[in-house]
């Protein structure tokens, strides 16, 4: 069975791009995965810790036969490979990959939550999922995402740095 997932990425230590483009790619290796929309990418204000670089966040929309917890090992794997390093909770990262959304799942284990428990929250995450699809609705609040970000207090800090039109996206990343 063919799912829908939504990934948000991100990265904060440089070559930024270079470690998007390398995620995308790796994603896009795995015959398990079909990357079906990627979003513009944008430069973000740190959030949670913010004596950080800014961040550049996206968002993927994948078609994927894995099930919710191997697309998760996917994602870590990808991280551990981009030389991912975790010393500061939400911190800095070469990469950083979480899954959003799962089809319209709710999942509460110790390793994997879903929908992202901090999503509803985040304009750099928002902002990116609604560009792919302004009609989805949280699957557990039933709200529409573009109410939920019209309702955010902090809506600030998420800024349009390359739009991606299609087949472009692969023109941006090679140059
Ligand atoms: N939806 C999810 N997507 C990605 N990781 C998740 C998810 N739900 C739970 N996790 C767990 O979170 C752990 C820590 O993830 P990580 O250190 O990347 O957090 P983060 O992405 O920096 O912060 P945040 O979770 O607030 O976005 C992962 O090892 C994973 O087991
Ligand atoms: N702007 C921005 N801030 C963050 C980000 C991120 O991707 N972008 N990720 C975090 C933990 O996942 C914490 N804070």
């Amino acid at each position: 069975m063919t799912n829908t997932a939504y990934l948000s990425l991100g990265s904060n230590i440089e070559p930024r791009l270079s470690y998007l483009h390398k995620a995308i790619k790796a994603l896009q290796q795995s015959p398990k995965i079909e990357v079906a929309a990627i979003s513009s990418i944008y430069e973000t204000d740190p959030v949670g810790f913010t004596e950080q670089d800014q961040f550049l966040n996206l968002v993927v929309q994948i078609r994927t036969t894995f099930s919710a917890i191997e697309l998760l090992d996917v994602c870590l794997a990808i991280e551990r490979e981009l030389g991912r390093e975790r010393k500061i909770r939400w911190g800095p990262r070469t990469i950083d990959l979480d899954i959003l959304l799962y089809n319209h799942e709710n999942i509460e284990t110790e390793k994997l939550i879903l929908p992202h428990p901090r999503m509803h929250e985040r304009a750099f995450v928002l902002v990116p999922l609604i560009e792919l699809d302004k009609k989805l609705i949280h699957p557990i609040k039933k709200a529409p995402f573009t109410q939920i970000l019209n309702d955010l207090s902090d809506k600030e800090g998420v800024r349009l740095w390359k739009q991606i039109d299609g087949e472009d996206v692969y023109v941006l990343f090679e140059n």
